[in-house]
């Protein structure tokens, strides 16, 4: 299913640290403003404790978690709309995301040169919110000039779509994201094409020191300025996670007991992408294999099929439906039958997070 979130942010942030931590790829990660030109893709696994325990009474022969890209993209700066840095190469990284993880760099290291000479969160975050607002500009001024000329011929699309572009060049010119304008779903479908950078949902990833989850001004005013755009933070320390991620499993349990975590701080980055694509997971729970799926939160169940197969969905009769709680809660389909709580969906059935399904289906 392909959905990705691309990493984001001022040259030597911990982007690439984050992107290593992510994938275990490996890829260069120094102290080197513009160390990454071409963006690297990584597919990582979602964390998922539910995958364990169907696994754990259904026995599989294998057990699949579902996954999400993520993308690492080069350090991005002031002037880059205008062709500064790596800045169009850049722009067209980002424009290929469903979504964006902004990481803002909020630890103090005198040994990691910062581009502007000091750490300030919110000059960082305005210098990159102005750029790909000043970029999205640059689109909405091009396609006014041809849509005004569509718009006289009385092109109906063109009215359309040119009132959509007049709503959100306000708050752009402003160096503003067009999310910021609040726009309805149809509206947005209008301009869906343009692949607005600034109409991406977007989430901050707080690079904080070791010790600076606590009383660390900078995150508290990251939290601040992401509470007014009703975005979501996460705090993480980008260069422990790699740390975390180079060990071998049971070394990593005892680390990150020994830190008082339970699980990887980047899971809660990996969770956060998923929430911010409105993303959630069903489960298919057979004895060779027990697997998680991706599916837009509101999916139905045959669109849910299609995820599977395009053939699950054209010959979709119906879903045999478990919720996750009653299949662990009686112990697998059997139990759940005896329980009454095993039930058959038809194709309005809205899928929701957790389902066990078993679709029925003929071509
Ligand atoms: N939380 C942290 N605390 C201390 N140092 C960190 C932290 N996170 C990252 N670093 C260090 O910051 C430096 C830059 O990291 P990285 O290469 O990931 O940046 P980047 O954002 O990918 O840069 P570029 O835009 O140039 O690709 C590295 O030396 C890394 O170890
Ligand atoms: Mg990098």
């Amino acid at each position: 299913m392909g959905f990705n979130c691309g990493i984001v942010g001022l040259p030597n942030v911990g982007k690439s640290t984050l992107f290593n931590a992510l994938t275990k790829a490996g890829i260069a990660a120094e102290n080197f403003p513009f160390c990454t030109i071409e963006p690297n893709t990584g597919v990582v696994p979602m964390p998922d404790p539910r995958l364990d325990a169907l696994a754990a009474i259904v026995k599989p022969e294998r057990v699949i978690p579902t996954s999400m890209e993520f993308v690492d993209i080069a350090g991005l700066v002031a002037g880059a709309s205008k062709g500064e840095g790596l800045g169009n190469q850049f722009l067209a990284n980002i424009r290929e995301t469903d979504a964006i993880a902004h990481v803002v760099r909020c630890f103090e290291d005198e040994n990691v040169i910062h581009v502007a000479g000091q750490v300030s969160p919110l000059d960082d975050i305005a210098i990159i919110n102005t750029e790909l607002a000043l970029a999205d500009l640059d689109s909405v001024e091009k396609a006014l000039l041809r849509l005004t000329r569509q718009a006289k011929g009385g092109d109906k699309e063109a009215i359309a779509i040119k009132a959509v572009l007049e709503k959100i060049k306000p708050a752009l010119d402003e160096g503003l994201p067009a999310r910021s304008v609040g726009l309805d779903a149809d509206e947005r479908l209008l301009i869906k094409s343009f692949g607005f950078l600034t109409l991406k949902p977007t989430m901050y990833i707080a690079n904080v020191a070791e010790d600076g989850f606590d009383n660390n001004p900078r995150l508290d005013a990251v939290r601040e300025l992401a509470a007014g755009e009703g975005a979501v933070v996460v705090p993480i320390c980008n260069k422990l996670e790699a740390e975390i991620a180079e060990l071998d499993e049971d070394d990593k349990v005892a680390f990150l007991a020994d830190l008082g975590m339970d699980e990887p701080g980047l899971n809660r980055v990996i969770r956060a992408g998923y929430g911010l694509l409105n993303l959630h997971t069903y489960f298919t729970a057979g004895v060779k294999e027990v697997r998680a799926w991706t599916i837009p939160v509101n999916c139905t169940a045959p669109k849910a099929a299609a995820v599977i197969h395009t053939d699950f969905e054209k010959g979709f009769i119906r879903a045999e439906c478990i919720a996750y709680e009653d299949f662990i809660q009686y112990k697998g389909e059997a139990g759940t039958k005896e329980a009454g709580k095993w039930r058959l969906e038809g194709k309005d059935y809205i899928v929701k997070d957790g389902d066990v399904l078993h679709f029925r289906f003929n071509v």
